[in-house]
């Protein structure tokens, strides 16, 4: 097996751990996992797990998830949508291509590769670690990484036991706890984030700004509602020719609506429901400006179906994967879609008479999207910007300023817009903590 590997011309170090591990069963190689802390895994009312610790020195409790897609943890990690909670990664190897640079910017003043300044989940379950990693943007670990950044890790958790019991008994609280010894019944007390408003942790505190490069501008200005956006998609507004000025969630953008071209609301995380001023702001803005375009992605889809009268559930487990296909109920066509959410809307509960459902998941049949019958207002809940992919559905941002556009030439010299200019200087230039 060593053989085979430096026959290839992989170095000793890049071994992932599972084949450390079996050498070190023949006694060929030093098992690295040995020297971790041991680690516990414990689901509340459900199954205990024991491995071992690569992250923060930290007890942390939250609700347990999974993922399924293969690639993408560092932009999991730092979607602002998964704070507060513990994250499982179907994928059994985790950590093979490290970690990208935390704090590079693009072109646009927004983080190269990740989705957010900080680590928003609070705890990950693996059941594998790459302790060596290979990548050429690779900066650190990710070991390194989360015990930087303050989040708990295990791995050699059995995950395909775990998921198999979380989509059987539904989503569960659980908790990490570092160390040799521990006793689940020392501890009953489990942090259930769904009970509180994350939104308000992850919003921006202050309304900020994002500039538009002269060289790839239409003039276009749109206010973003912050519920914990993900670059990237500030990303696929910005580098669609729009200047964003990013608002609180809780900032009453009915009374200034209409100075923008459209409105976006973005992803977040924990319940829709927290987020009611959100909601009634949003209901006051669709009614007094009937032909003002507005986009929502995933948390922002559920808040516009709030806002119009639409109730959302929690799923029993959660859509969280790079794989989802998702059925465009008006051109009939089916789309693999990346999906990191809970709760959806419940479409029996949409007003038929002014929205139509936009798309379906074709796994579990829940709402996916809504579109306005008259006004150029839609919603998706799924995230069409994916990153890292796939890109099937990007085309919803053209559609968003494609509505832009006609907004504006039917209104003509009447819309009143703010003066960048006079934005670039007062406002922050990111997100205000
Ligand atoms: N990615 C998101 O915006 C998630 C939305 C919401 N918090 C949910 O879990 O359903």
């Amino acid at each position: 097996m060593l053989n085979i590997f430096k026959s290839q011309g992989t170095k000793i170090g890049k071994i992932p751990t599972t084949y450390v591990r079996f050498l070190a069963t023949q006694g060929k190689f030093v098992n690295k996992t040995s020297q971790l802390d041991r680690a516990t895994l414990t689901i509340k009312d459900g199954p205990i797990f024991n491995g071992y610790s690569f992250g923060a020195n930290k007890n942390v409790s939250g609700e347990a998830v999974f993922t399924t897609s293969l690639v993408g943890y560092p932009e999991s990690m730092t979607d602002p949508s998964y704070k507060g909670q513990i994250l499982c990664f179907t994928q059994p190897l985790i950590g093979n291509y490290g970690v990208p640079s935390a704090t590079q910017k693009d072109q646009f003043n927004l983080l190269k590769y990740m989705e957010s300044s900080q680590v928003q989940c609070i705890g990950i379950v693996v059941a594998d670690v790459a302790l060596e990693y290979s990548h050429w943007t690779a900066v650190e670990s990710l070991q390194q990484w989360c015990q930087r950044s303050g989040v708990a890790a295990i791995s050699g958790v059995d995950t395909r036991q775990l998921v198999s019991y979380l989509r059987e008994r539904g989503s569960s609280l659980g908790r990490i706890t570092i160390g040799e010894e521990y006793d689940a019944d020392e501890d009953a007390a489990f942090d259930d984030p769904g009970s509180i408003n994350l939104v308000h942790k992850v919003t921006t505190k202050a309304p900020f700004h994002i500039s538009c490069p002269a060289e790839h501008s239409k003039n276009i200005h749109i206010a973003v509602i912050d519920c914990g956006a993900k670059e990237n998609i500030l990303r696929c507004l910005v580098e669609r020719g729009a200047s964003l000025t990013v608002f609180p969630y809780n900032y009453p953008i009915d009374k200034i609506a209409n100075k923008f071209d459209g409105i976006f609301i973005s992803n977040g995380p924990g319940d829709p429901t927290h987020c009611s001023v959100t909601t009634e702001n949003l209901k006051k803005t669709m009614n007094k400006y009937e032909d003002l375009p507005i986009f929502g992605i995933c948390l922002g889809h559920q808040l516009l179906a709030l806002a119009s009268g639409a109730k959302t559930i929690k799923l029993k487990y959660g859509n969280r994967a790079h794989n989802i296909p998702a059925l465009d109920l008006i051109t009939g066509k089916c789309h693999i879609t990346s999906q990191n959410h809970g709760y959806a809307v419940d479409i029996d509960s949409l007003d038929k008479s002014e929205w139509e459902p936009y798309f379906t998941n074709l796994n579990d049949l829940s709402n996916e999207g809504m579109i306005h019958k008259h006004k150029p207002i839609f919603s998706t809940q799924f995230h069409p910007e994916a990153k890292g992919g796939p890109l099937d559905t990007a085309f919803l941002f053209d559609k968003f300023f494609k509505n832009i556009e006609t907004y504006r030439s039917n209104n003509g010299l009447n819309l009143i817009n703010i003066d960048n200019s006079l934005l670039v200087d007062i406002l922050p230039k990111e997100r205000v903590v």
